[in-house]
């Protein structure tokens, strides 16, 4: 399956949630959708998925060599943002129905249902009503639901929500295994470091726009405009020595043998290795990345001055 986003642009009614937003989903891969609140997130899945309908540009998925203007039925599982299973049903009453609406036999259901219900530990529970579960736990049934059918590609909004740690982990490890098994995944999370550890591109949106997009390597390149770097030395060298070097904010701990300091992206690290290196005898020198958290956080405030853009 090839998906690929042209200038899609969805408008409501004096605000543009989706303004130009270019870019592909590679087949097997995780790709995570971030911004904050607001950010057209939502809007572009419910386009991608034929909830909606573009204003302009295009979608257009080629799958068995078909190609559709949004996700073909019956190929993809979607975690809405509004979930919704009844609530007064038992969680085999509500699997079992959704089973059925996606055409699966009862043989299926039943080994989907025994499976998934193991993987996230409520086989026990499965003939309480689900309102009788915490929230962290009706969101398992929720994702249940969206994976029953085995679909080659899920759509996930905010899969993590209302989870606690450990079963943000076991949703992790859920999600990999689906990637290992050859399922495109896409989904959008406010999470960073989960998301750091899982997908393998990364689409930064604010205000409906993207403002950063790509694997992590790409997403620093278009957002980081300093790199940390982290050296140490056997013995004590003085702060005074390294006054010549390009580093800016540089700080020595341990007695004047370890010292972190900011480099320039422009900077070749093999350049300051050899200049480093002629200091004492050197024992580390490594570079630290800035988390995606903190990516994010500057590359969202620093976008903050545009504003909306109304009709
Ligand atoms: N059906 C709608 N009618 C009018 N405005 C809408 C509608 N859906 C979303 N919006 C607005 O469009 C903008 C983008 O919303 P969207 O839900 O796509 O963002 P999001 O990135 O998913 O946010 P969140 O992280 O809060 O879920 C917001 O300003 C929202 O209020």
């Amino acid at each position: 399956m090839q998906i690929t986003l042209s200038h899609l642009i969805k408008e409501y009614a004096t605000l543009r949630a989706v303004n130009d937003v270019s870019f592909q989903v590679s087949e097997g891969g995780i790709i995570a959708l971030l911004g904050p609140n607001g950010a057209g997130k939502s809007s572009l899945v419910r386009m991608l998925v034929g909830l909606t309908e573009p204003d302009s540009g295009s979608i257009e998925v080629t799958y068995q060599g078909r190609t559709y203007p949004h996700l073909p039925e019956g190929t993809f599982g979607y975690l809405p943002e509004d979930r919704g299973l009844y609530q007064d049903r038992t969680l085999k009453q509500n699997l079992i129905y959704i089973g059925q609406l996606r055409g699966l036999d009862k043989k299926e259901i039943q080994q989907q249902l025994d499976h998934w219900l193991q993987r996230f530990e409520l086989t026990e529970r499965a003939n309480e009503q689900l309102k009788q579960l915490s929230k962290g736990n009706q969101q398992k049934i929720q994702l249940i639901a969206t994976l029953l059918h085995k679909p080659p590609m899920v759509i996930l909004d905010e899969p993590f929500s209302g989870l606690d740690p450990v079963n943000q982990e076991h949703v992790l490890t859920v999600l990999k295994e689906l990637k290992a098994a050859g399922v495109t995944i896409l989904l959008s999370a406010h999470q960073m470091d989960l998301v750091e550890r899982l997908a393998d591109e990364f689409v930064l949106m604010n205000r409906g726009q993207v403002i950063a997009h790509g694997p992590i390597d790409a997403i620093h390149q278009q957002l980081a405009d300093k790199q940390t770097i982290q050296f140490s030395f056997a013995s004590p060298v003085e702060p005074a020595a390294l006054s010549a070097l390009p580093l800016a904010g540089l700080s020595a701990q341990a007695d004047n043998t370890q010292f972190t300091a900011e480099v320039g992206l422009e900077q070749p690290l093999h350049e300051l290795l050899a200049q480093v290196s002629q200091l004492g005898a050197l024992q580390e020198f490594r570079r630290q990345r800035k988390p995606l958290h903190d990516l994010y956080l500057s590359a969202v405030r620093s976008s903050a001055a545009t504003q909306e853009i109304r009709k």
